[in-house]
């Protein structure tokens, strides 16, 4: 579904304030894949999840989205986003909220309706349709922000930190209806959190990313099955949080250790 190969970032290259933020990324994500990326702040996981959506090129290296340059990805629509902030127009309801991205495409209203609908119920929010925003706590907000980038169908679904503001007990809930979504809908994730509980619970393989400049330093695989809350205290759930906090503090074995001081 998605191929990164050979990715770098460098903003403003050759001026004052060159950021390489991403240097030499490898990722290979399969359809039907969820994966999370995580790691320290500033590492480039919301660049990296640009560059897949082709919010920015890439200085060098390729990115493809369901088999196609990233760009055709963005034109075809392949890919619904979600971001921290639910992002809803305020002066439209729920509804018409969800029913935006088939608007844009010129879909006819009595399908819009039926679309919108079905995606309401996806995310349990069929009784909210005629409200606004504002009457919506935050994680009905967000859950209103899935169902409006799902509503064309995509196959991809990029992600990034969706469930940050949100309180814990909002968040565990959002986690499991993610899931039951992506079930159901057969949607392939890309995921961005700084939450390694979050991850592991929620993703087949968590790309763990070192410090600026941003490499995937290391792919962990998870595993975990059937995700119900009861996997949240299960041993194999505690070995993923291990396995993920130890990649994170590993060393970047991508760039040598510098050589030991010779003795005077
Ligand atoms: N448009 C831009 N122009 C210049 N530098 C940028 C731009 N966008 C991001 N950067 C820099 O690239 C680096 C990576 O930023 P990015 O937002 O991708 O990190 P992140 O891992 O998502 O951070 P956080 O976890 O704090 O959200 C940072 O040093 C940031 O300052």
């Amino acid at each position: 579904m998605i191929g990164l190969s050979g990715v770098t970032k460098i903003f403003n290259a050759g001026r004052p304030g060159e950021v390489t933020a991403i240097a030499a990324a490898d990722l290979a994500v399969a359809r039907g894949e969820f994966v999370s990326l995580i790691g320290p702040s500033g590492c480039g996981k919301s660049t990296l999840l640009r560059l897949i959506a082709d919010l920015a090129p890439p200085t060098t290296g390729r990115v493809t989205v369901a088999g196609k340059p990233a760009a055709q990805a963005r034109k075809d629509r392949s890919y619904g986003m979600v971001f921290q902030k639910a992002g809803l127009f305020d002066w439209r309801t729920v509804r018409r909220n969800v029913e935006l991205p088939l608007e844009l495409r010129g879909v006819g209203k009595a399908e819009r309706r039926e679309r919108a609908a079905a995606m309401l119920d996806l995310v349990g929010l069929t009784e909210f349709a005629g409200h606004y925003p504002a009457q919506l706590s935050g994680g009905m907000q967000q859950r209103v922000s899935i169902a409006r980038a799902l509503a064309d169908g995509p196959p991809l679904l990029l992600m990034d930190e969706p469930f940050g503001a949100l309180d814990e007990m909002t968040r565990e809930r959002l986690q499991g209806e993610l899931l039951r979504i992506c079930a159901e809908t057969g949607t392939t994730v890309v995921f961005v959190t700084h939450s390694i509980d979050e991850a592991v619970f929620l993703s087949d393989r968590v790309a763990v990313m070192s410090a600026r400049p941003g490499r995937i330093t290391e792919v962990v695989s998870v595993g975990l099955g059937a995700r119900t809350e009861d996997v949240r205290q299960s041993p194999e759930f505690f070995a993923a949080v291990t396995e993920v906090r130890r990649a994170l503090r590993a060393p970047d074995r991508a760039v040598p250790a510098p050589a030991p001081a010779e003795p005077k």
